[in-house]
């Protein structure tokens, strides 16, 4: 494997790391760049790989993988413009920032792939989204789709579908968090333990996730089949229609989408 830079080792840059060692790439083929020395320290305790400058690793790396927050990325492409050059792959997961911010800063040609990942790397259950820049090919497409495989499932959509995707996928995982962490509270309101709550929820979560997957099905035909008349489903139901949760939702999303789009543009 060529050697590869990684650019933050945040939560985001942590799951791709931890990924890439499990998938079999050695510690020595990848170099990370940490502002944080102490993050630093850990990482190479964890995964065995160096902490170098970003003068080294953009010296010892085919590709660069950035994935600060989008507030830093400017900073980092001041440091990193005058040291890469068109042969190099530039992967940016940060939110918002559009390929083009990256070809405006770096030498011409450099080839630049947007990613939007999720955190469920860390399980091997990422879904990421690839799309390419002005002067990415199907060869830099190829290596984007060859290092994100491993860590979940890869699709590539067209760059202006990204700040959607983000909000969908890229922040998706914390809504389901966030709905765990309310039904398990509400096992607690009815007299069950937090452990035996969270045990219940986060099985049923795994079986309606593992059932829309493998099954193919709509979730409203799988939802319908819950759903018995007279029942307890339907009083549940109800309610969420009532407090509005399916708008709630829209409005959330809709949001996380308008959001990604004003990070694009702050920077
Ligand atoms: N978290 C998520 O679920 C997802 C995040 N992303 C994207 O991934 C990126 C990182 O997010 P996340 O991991 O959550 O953020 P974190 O803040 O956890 O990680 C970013 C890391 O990069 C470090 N850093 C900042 N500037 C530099 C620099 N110039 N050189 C080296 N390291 C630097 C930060 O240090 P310090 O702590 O000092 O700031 C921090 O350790 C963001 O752009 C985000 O949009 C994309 C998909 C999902
Ligand atoms: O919250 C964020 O901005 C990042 C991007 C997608 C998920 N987390």
């Amino acid at each position: 494997m060529d050697t590869l830079a990684l650019f933050g080792g945040g939560k985001l840059g942590e799951a791709l790391l931890s990924g890439l060692r499990r998938a079999g790439a050695a510690a020595e083929d990848i170099v990370v760049v940490e502002r944080s020395s102490e993050r630093g320290a850990f990482l190479t305790s964890r995964y065995g790989v160096r902490v170098v400058s970003a003068a080294e690793a953009v010296a010892h790396a085919r590709t660069l993988i950035v994935a600060v927050k989008p507030q830093d990325v400017g900073t980092l492409l001041d440091a990193l413009a005058p040291l890469v050059s068109a042969d190099q792959l530039v992967v940016s997961v940060a939110a918002g920032i559009p390929t083009k911010y990256y070809e405006q800063r770096l030498a011409d040609g450099v080839a630049v792939i947007r990613v939007m990942p999720n955190t469920p790397a860390l399980v091997d259950e990422a879904m990421s989204v690839i799309s390419a820049g002005a002067h990415a090919e199907e060869k830099h497409l190829a290596a984007a789709e060859a290092l994100l495989s491993p860590v979940g499932k890869v699709r590539r959509l067209p760059e202006s579908q990204q700040d959607a995707v983000t909000a969908l996928s890229g922040s998706g995982p914390a809504y389901f968090f966030f709905l765990v962490e309310a039904m398990i509270d509400a096992g607690i309101l009815l007299g069950i333990s937090r452990e035996v709550a969270a045990d219940l929820i986060v099985q049923s979560a795994l079986g309606a996730a593992t059932m829309l997957r493998d099954t193919g099905t709509h979730p409203v035909q799988l939802r319908e089949a819950v759903t018995s008349p007279g029942g307890t489903t339907i009083a549940a139901i109800r309610e969420l229609e009532r407090h509005g949760v399916r708008s709630a939702l829209l409005d959330a999303i809709e949001a996380a989408r308008d959001r990604s789009v004003e990070l694009g543009k702050l920077y």
